[in-house]
């Protein structure tokens, strides 16, 4: 039975989140009148002894503070479903990520701008709020590109004094296919290999409900929305829990959705917003139409490679105990160089050609110039084996490689898998659907062949690929089926899901819900397109710009 919680706030945030925090925590900075609600589904969870520490970051996967979700079977990927982990509770998937500060490309950033008619998306239109979130670890840093006195303080590879026997190898082996050293890869340029940066500080998570401090902000936690509440002229007056109680906006209020791409394409959709079709199908009352909701997933595809290693002796990997002190606790995974590179306008450009067979919503701009196609690093441990059926033992002995696709163009959906929004919707990426992520991630595979297999460095450092059960190792002219069979094979999420309330369709470029009144989406869900980032940073930067929207544009706030 609905009960009504007492009084009216200002504004209700859904999901306690990355986004959810910053907003709430800005909003009230602001404009400390401000009554300012957040409901999250998960725990406070700064008391949980996992959420601090680079090395237990591990151990966050499957607890408590993760939804554990699982994809629907992935047809491109042998019919496998993808594990989904997401974070759950107050700091959201900030409270379980990895880390890495990747701010991406201005290049997309900028096509997102355009998509949406709206200079404020452009990388130079979030460029103030880039550098408002930031702590930038150099002080000597590009005052035009960082900020200096934000709440997130990065840190770099060697900034925390981090010092891995492997950096002098790995940086001239990426050089010798071609790549060249740039200083800083968080300036909207990120081509080249760069040092990792992440926001580990000192060693030490920055749970975003600390370091966005939430004083005054009222938070209910354990607590799952189901719906937002609408009134005949579709304006958001409330919430309602999945136990019943509701709790109500003032006029002239607002409801923010913040439940991550996830949930925030089902919080809507159980609120009657979506494609009426699928409403009717569950028997939901359609309140507004908005076909787009929950369509455009889109996510990186992440692949491992593991490298046994020539002299396991030397204790250049994780597991030897001659790989340890003080300076490998201060961030993971272990490694020194991000790489971010393009590949092949031409053959990039008969992937896309094929594809226009087959849709009309093909993107040819990806090929026009040197967009970041492909991000790729060596990970100086060997984790994930498990996946691909190796048991491999932490002992030292071998080392990996992470590569990921950064601006696919296959397309997936969250929809509802019924009307209990204690049910996980169902989440399918769609992995690998199209000829031209085939072509980038191919491409990816093929470099790291000759990164670790035919510079001397690699051939110094590695003695084998080790490679499944039935499969060979494969250089870089490898044929494209026997490439294509490990990736379907080991393929799975970087974790950088997003677009499933894209902005331009489900929400205008000032992130409100088209057709309504009083209800925004900030989150992940809005960003249109991929970048070429982790996605932390772009929506840390979405939420401090959402603030000012939200603060210009309703004046009885
Ligand atoms: C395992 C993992 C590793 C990652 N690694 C990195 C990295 O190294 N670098 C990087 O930049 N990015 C990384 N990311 C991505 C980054 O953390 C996310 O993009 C970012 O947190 C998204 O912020 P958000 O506010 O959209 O969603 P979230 O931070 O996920 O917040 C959504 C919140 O809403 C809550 N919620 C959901 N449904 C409801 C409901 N019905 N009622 C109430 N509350 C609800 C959730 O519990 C959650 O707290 C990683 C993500 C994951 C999952």
């Amino acid at each position: 039975m609905a009960t009504e919680e007492t009084g009216a706030f200002d504004i209700i945030i859904v999901g306690g989140g990355l986004a959810g925090c910053v907003v709430a925590s800005r909003l009230r900075q602001r404009k400390p009148a401000l009554s300012v609600l957040v409901i999250e589904a998960g725990d406070d969870l700064s008391e949980n002894p996992h959420i601090y520490s680079p090395h237990k970051t591990a151990l966050l996967l499957g607890s408590d503070a993760d939804w554990k979700y699982m994809s629907a079977p992935q047809t491109n990927l042998n019919g496998r479903s993808v594990y989904y982990q997401a974070g759950k509770g107050l700091s959201g998937s900030a409270a379980v990520n990895m880390g890495g500060w990747v701010r991406g490309d201005a290049q997309e950033y900028d096509q997102w701008a355009d998509l949406v008619s709206d200079r404020r998306w452009s990388y130079s239109g979030l460029l103030p709020y880039f550098k408002r979130t930031e702590n930038y670890h150099n002080r000597h840093g590009d005052r035009e590109q960082h900020g200096f006195d934000g709440p997130i303080h990065t840190s770099s590879v060697s900034s925390s004094g981090r010092q891995y026997p492997l950096r002098e190898t790995t940086r001239q082996a990426w050089c010798n296919v071609g790549l060249k050293v740039i200083a800083d890869a968080n300036n909207g340029r990120p081509q080249g290999v760069a040092e990792l940066v992440s926001n580990w500080r000192d060693g030490r998570r920055q749970l975003t409900s600390e370091v966005y401090p939430q004083d005054g902000v009222k938070i209910v936690t354990n607590a799952l929305v189901q719906r937002v509440i609408l009134d005949s002229s579709q304006t958001a007056t409330g919430v309602e829990l999945a136990d019943g109680r509701t709790y109500s906006v003032r006029s002239g209020g607002e409801v923010i959705i913040s439940a991550g791409a996830l949930r925030t394409p089902q919080i809507l959709l159980l609120s009657g917003i979506g494609d009426s079709e699928q409403l009717s199908k569950h028997k939901i009352p359609a309140l507004v139409h908005l076909p787009d909701v929950g369509r455009n997933f889109h996510d990186h595809l992440m692949v491992f490679r593991y490298w046994k290693l020539r002299e396991p002796e030397k204790g250049v990997a994780f597991g030897s105990p001659l790989f340890k002190g003080p300076n490998f606790e201060k961030g993971v995974p272990p490694e020194d160089w991000l790489v971010t590179t393009t590949v092949s306008s031409t053959g990039l450009q008969s992937a896309l050609a094929k594809d226009e067979n087959r849709s009309d919503q093909v993107d040819q701009s990806l090929a026009d110039r040197p967009h970041s196609h492909l991000e790729l690093t060596t990970i100086y441990a060997a984790f994930g084996g498990e996946l691909i059926g190796l048991n491999i033992p932490v002992d030292g002995s071998a080392i990996m490689n992470f590569y990921m696709g950064c601006l696919p163009t296959s397309r997936g959906s969250i929809t509802l898998k019924s009307v209990d929004p204690g049910d996980a919707p169902i989440i399918d990426p769609n992995f690998y659907a199209t000829e031209a992520d085939q072509f980038v991630m191919r491409a990816g595979w093929r470099l790291l062949s000759r990164l670790m297999l035919e510079t001397p460095e690699g051939n110094d450092l590695v003695a084998e690929e080790i490679v499944p059960e039935g499969h060979r190792s494969l250089e870089s002219d490898a044929p494209d089926n026997l490439i294509d069979a490990r990736i379907r094979m080991g393929g799975m999420t970087a974790s950088h899901f997003a677009g499933t309330a894209s902005m331009g369709s489900v929400v205008d470029g000032s992130l409100k819900v088209r057709d309504t009144q009083g209800l925004r989406v900030v989150d992940a869900s809005v960003i249109p397109i991929p970048l070429a980032s982790h996605y932390q940073v772009a929506v840390y930067a979405i939420a401090e710009q959402a603030v000012d929207i939200i603060l210009q544009e309703n004046p009885s706030l």
